[in-house]
C-alpha cells in the first residue's frame, strides 16, 4: 500500500463515514448541540449574576464572585467535569435518575458561567461612564439606567466573545464522554470514537471533526456580520459633514418654543460646599438666578464650574449648604424626581449610540414619564423639529455631525420640559464651524422662559446672551454681575487677569 492509500484508508474512508453518518446526525450532533446550548444558556444566567456581583460596590458580592470565577476558570475543564460528574453522581442519580447527562450539562454550565461572567463584566465596564450619567440626568434611577442603557450596550459589545464561548462549549462537550454517557446520549466525538475503536479506522472521527467545523465556522462568520449590523444600524451612513450641517441649518429655520412658553424656576444656591475626598472643590458658593434668566459661569480650568453644575441636579452630592428650586430644597427631593425638573446637556453629548435621534428623545418620555409610544413619539418629533432636526430623526448618533448630536442632546433634555437647564461646556467638543449653530439654538431657548445655567468658554456668547455672568476661581465665586459689568468693568485682579488671557 502506498502512503497515499494508507492515509486515505485511515482518514478518508467514505464507506466507514457513510456507515456512521445516521448515528452521527441523530445521536452525536443532537447531543452535542443540546449540551452546548443548555450549558451556554445556564452559563449566561450564571455569568450575568456574576457580572452584576462583580461590579457591585459591596465586597460581600464582589469577593464571592471573584472566588467563583478564579476557581472555575482556573481549573482544567476535564477536572471540573470529573469532580462534578463523579463527585455528585449519587446526588445526581437521586435528582435526575441514572443518566450522567444532566451532571455533564451542570459542569459545563459552571465553567461557562465563569468565562461568561468575565465577558459580561468587561463589556459593561467598557461602556463610557457618560452613558450612565446621561441616563441619570434624564431622571432614570441607577438600576433603570443600568438595565436600559449600560447593560444592553455592554452585552452587544461582547456578542462575538459570547459566541466564542458557545463554540468553546461545543468543543468542551466532547469531554463529557468521561462520565460514561448512555449510548443514546453520546455526543459527536464519542460517536466517532466508538466507531473508530471498533474498526481501527479514524474516518468516523474525521467525520465528527467535520461536523464540529460545520457548526463553528459559519457561526463565527454569521455573528461577525450580526455584530457589524448592530454596530452600524440598518441605514447607510448619511453624508453629513460639518459644512453640510451649516448649510442645512441656514436653509431651515428651527421653530423654537415661543417666547415665554416654558416655565422656568428660580434657582438659589446658598453656601454650597463640595469635596472629592479630602479635596475641597466648592467653597461657600452663593448664586441666585431669577426664573427665565440665563446665567453664564466662566472661570479657569479646574475652578469647579462643572462640579457646581453637577451639584445642581445632584449628579455630585454637595457636602454642605443648600440649593433651592422655586424655594424648595433640592436636597430634600429624590434625585430622580429632581432630575425631571432639571435638564442637563454635556460636553460630549452622551447620546445613546444604539438608539436613533428619535429613540434618544423618546426613551425618557417612555421610561421616565411613562407616556404611551404614540404620545412620546409626537413630543419627540416636535422637540427634534424645534432644534432643526426634522430630517434626521431616524439617524443614529454615529451618522450625525457633532453639532447635530448636540442638538439631539438638547432636544432630549427639553423633552422632559425642565424648569432649569444646565449646559456644561456644550460647544467645547465641536468643530469650530458648528459652534455658532448650537450657540444660536441656545440663545433662542433662552427666550422661551426656561431658566438656564451655562458653563462656557464662549465669552462672546456670555457677553451677548447672559443676564448675569458668574466668575469662579478655586471653587469660589469671585465676582458676578451683568455682562457689561463683568466684561466692561472687572473689579478683582483675578477676573482682570482671566479676561486678559481669554479675550
Ligand atoms: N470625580 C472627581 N474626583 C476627584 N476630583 C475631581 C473629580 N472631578 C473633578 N475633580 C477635580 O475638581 C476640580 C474642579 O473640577 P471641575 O471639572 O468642576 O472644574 P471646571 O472648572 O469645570 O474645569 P474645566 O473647565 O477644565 O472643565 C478639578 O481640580 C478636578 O481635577
Amino acid at each position: 500500500m502506498t502512503w497515499f492509500e494508507i492515509i486515505q484508508r485511515s482518514f478518508f474512508d467514505f464507506g466507514a463515514m457513510a456507515e456512521v453518518l445516521p448515528n452521527m446526525l441523530m445521536v452525536g450532533l443532537k447531543n452535542t448541540l443540546i449540551l452546548a446550548f443548555a450549558s451556554t444558556l445556564i452559563g449566561i444566567v450564571i455569568g450575568m449574576i456574576l457580572a452584576i456581583m462583580g461590579i457591585s460596590r459591596s465586597a460581600w458580592l464582589r469577593v464571592p464572585a471573584r472566588i467563583y470565577t478564579d476557581i472555575f476558570r482556573g481549573l482544567p475543564a476535564i477536572v471540573t467535569i470529573l469532580l462534578i460528574g463523579q463527585g455528585f453522581a449519587r446526588i445526581g442519580r437521586q435528582i435526575f435518575g441514572p443518566s450522567p447527562y444532566p451532571l455533564g450539562i451542570l459542569a459545563l454550565s459552571l465553567i461557562a458561567g465563569a468565562y461568561i461572567g468575565e465577558i459580561f463584566r468587561s463589556g459593561i465596564q467598557s461602556v463610557d461612564k457618560g452613558q450612565l450619567e446621561a441616563s441619570r440626568a434624564l431622571g432614570m434611577t441607577y438600576p433603570k439606567g443600568m438595565r436600559l442603557i449600560v447593560v444592553p450596550q455592554g452585552v452587544r459589545r461582547v456578542l462575538p466573545a459570547l459566541v466564542n464561548q458557545f463554540i468553546g462549549n461545543i468543543k468542551d462537550s466532547s469531554l463529557v464522554y468521561f462520565l460514561g454517557l448512555l449510548a443514546s446520549e453520546r455526543e459527536l466525538f464519542r460517536v466517532g470514537q466508538d466507531q473508530a475503536v471498533v474498526s481501527g479506522n479514524l474516518s468516523p472521527l474525521m467525520l465528527a471533526g467535520l461536523f464540529y467545523l460545520l457548526i463553528t465556522v459559519p457561526l463565527t462568520h454569521a455573528v461577525n456580520a450580526i455584530d457589524k449590523r448592530l454596530r452600524t444600524g440598518r441605514r447607510p451612513a448619511a453624508p453629513s459633514s460639518g459644512l453640510h450641517e451649516v448649510e442645512e441649518e441656514e436653509a431651515a429655520t428651527p421653530a423654537l418654543p415661543a417666547r415665554g412658553k416654558l416655565k422656568g424656576a428660580r434657582l438659589d444656591v446658598v453656601d454650597l460646599d463640595m469635596a472629592y475626598g479630602n479635596y475641597q472643590v466648592l467653597r461657600k458658593v452663593n448664586l441666585s438666578a431669577p426664573a427665565g434668566s440665563i446665567t453664564c459661569i466662566i472661570g479657569p480650568s479646574g475652578s469647579g464650574k462643572s462640579t457646581l453644575l453637577r451639584c445642581l441636579n445632584r449628579l455630585a452630592e454637595p457636602l454642605g449648604g443648600d440649593i433651592r428650586l422655586d424655594g424648595d430644597s433640592v436636597m430634600a427631593m429624590k434625585p430622580d424626581r429632581l432630575r425631571r425638573r432639571v435638564g442637563m446637556v454635556f460636553q460630549h453629548f452622551n447620546l445613546f449610540p444604539d438608539h436613533t435621534a428619535l429613540g434618544n428623545v423618546m426613551l425618557s418620555l417612555r421610561k421616565v414619564k411613562n407616556l404611551s409610544g404614540g404620545e412620546a413619539r409626537r413630543v419627540a418629533e416636535t422637540r427634534l423639529a424645534e432644534v432643526g432636526l426634522a430630517q434626521r430623526m431616524d439617524h443614529r448618533p454615529m451618522d450625525l455631525s457633532g453639532g447635530q448630536q448636540q442638538r439631539v442632546a438638547i432636544a432630549r433634555a427639553l423633552a422632559l420640559e425642565p424648569e432649569l437647564m444646565l449646559f456644561d461646556e456644550v460647544t467645547s467638543a465641536l468643530d469650530p464651524e458648528l459652534v455658532k449653530g448650537v450657540l444660536k439654538l441656545m440663545a433662542g431657548l433662552g427666550e422661551s422662559g426656561m431658566t438656564m445655567v451655562v458653563v462656557t468658554h464662549e465669552m462672546n456668547f456670555a457677553r451677548r446672551v447672559a443676564d448675569q455672568v458668574v466668575f469662579m476661581d478655586e471653587g469660589a465665586v469671585v465676582e458676578s454681575g451683568p455682562p457689561e459689568a463683568i466684561f466692561g468693568n472687572p473689579r478683582s485682579p483675578r477676573l482682570k487677569r482671566f479676561l486678559s488671557e481669554v479675550l
